[in-house]
């Protein structure tokens, strides 16, 4: 990676934020937001990642630096997992020496596997520290990073029971959901409505990709886009003119916009997404997340009568066909869906935690 360019002769340098985790697109995304945000109150931004998470291409392509680490989950048999151990501990050293290079005012732990050892080495050296938790129940590995944090900062209410002491600031949400029109999303992506966006998350749901594929590969009064995500897409296909499956967007934004129904997997950041565009939703969590967090997130949408509920083990080709037309046909049960949804967006969510990262790294300097 390039050396950044460093402003040691101003007055007053530009604040430095070091941001630290990713893996999946839940973890990353949320992250390069706050990214964006920082930026555009002109702080100097690099990320410490992993080389295996998808934050290895997003982040480059935001024109961000990125340290890519390697790095791995503990989980698996014991060798795998004493892997696991070495690499974490080597983490820790070679974020203390880009912690020490860079001179961050402050680093934000987002989750994923870069994210505690960026904190733990954070700590050591007198750096403060904040985290972000995407989810309403909260890994292991955050509970007890959240103890080394200045601040906790949690996306939904019920993460407050776990996280002592944090604060809600709602899920950082890109700026392209917000204020995009259903007509100009059909224009710009060339769909006739009615359009179904189904889609599993940033890496893809198999259960849910298996059956669109089979609910929806025939023929359909509406347009079906089914966004797959890499891992599946090489055995999906159709045979509909008006069903298209796409490997991953990076402007789900329009796709979403474009929507009349989303069928999606309750990820921290496809709620908060679908929110922002404020769309009908079937929710359909996946049953084997941490603690059940896909549940309870889904829940706190469909609690509040913002989004339908389906259960993973209810998903068959005829089930998932039958509810998508049922909601489909209801114009204003949708209409409802679609304006609680949307009141639940957290537009600002992205410059709040921006905006607290620079007075802890102001406090600091002062
Ligand atoms: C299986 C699993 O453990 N998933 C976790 C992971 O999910 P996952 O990475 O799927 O996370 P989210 O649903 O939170 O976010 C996915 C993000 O990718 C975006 N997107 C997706 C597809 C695409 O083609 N283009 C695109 O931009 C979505 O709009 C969304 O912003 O992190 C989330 C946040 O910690 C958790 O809540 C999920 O439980």
């Amino acid at each position: 990676m390039n050396e950044p360019e460093r402003s040691n002769q101003s007055p007053n340098p530009a604040p430095r934020i070091l941001i630290a985790g990713g893996g999946t697109g839940g973890h990353a995304i949320p992250a390069l937001c706050v990214a964006s945000s920082l930026r555009s109150m002109n702080a100097n931004v690099e990320f410490v990642g992993s080389v295996s998470g998808i934050e290895s291409t997003l982040v480059p392509k935001a024109d961000f630096p990125l340290h890519a680490l390697p790095l791995t989950g503990l989980a698996g048999n014991p060798i795998a997992r004493a892997r696991a151990a070495t690499l974490f501990l080597k983490a820790i050293r070679s974020c203390k020496r880009i912690i020490q290079r860079f001179g961050p005012g402050a680093v934000l732990g987002v989750g994923g596997y870069a994210s505690a050892p960026a904190v733990v080495a954070a700590r050591t050296l007198g750096v403060p520290t904040l985290l972000h938790e995407q989810n309403s129940v909260p890994g292991r590995v955050n509970r007890l990073a959240g103890r080394l944090t200045r601040e906790t900062l949690v996306t939904f209410p019920a993460a407050l029971e776990h996280l002592p002491g944090a604060v809600r600031v709602g899920m950082p949400t890109r700026p392209e959901f917000f204020g995009v029109s259903r007509e100009k999303a059909l224009e710009d992506l060339g769909l006739e409505p009615p359009v179904v966006v189904v889609f599993g998350g940033s890496g893809g749901a198999l259960k849910l990709n298996l059956a669109a594929a089979g609910a929806f590969a025939g023929t359909t009064p509406y347009t079906v886009v089914q966004v797959s995500g890499r891992r599946d897409f090489a055995r999906l296909s159709t045979q509909n003119p008006r069903h298209r499956i796409l490997e991953y967007v990076d402007d789900i934004w329009r796709y979403l916009a474009a929507a009349d129904l989303v069928v999606s997997r309750a990820g921290a950041g496809s709620l908060f997404d679908i929110a922002a565009v404020g769309r009908a939703a079937i929710l359909v969590p996946f049953p084997f997340a941490t603690g059940g967090h896909q549940l309870h997130n889904a829940r706190y949408f469909t609690e509040r009568g913002a989004a339908e509920l389906m259960m993973d083990d209810e998903v068959t080709v005829e089930s998932l066909r039958r509810r998508v037309e049922r909601l489909l046909d209801d114009d204003e049960g949708r209409e409802e869906l679609e304006g609680r949804m949307a009141a639940l967006a957290t537009p600002d969510a992205s410059d709040g935690v921006a905006r607290r990262l620079l007075a802890v790294a102001g406090e600091e300097k002062n």
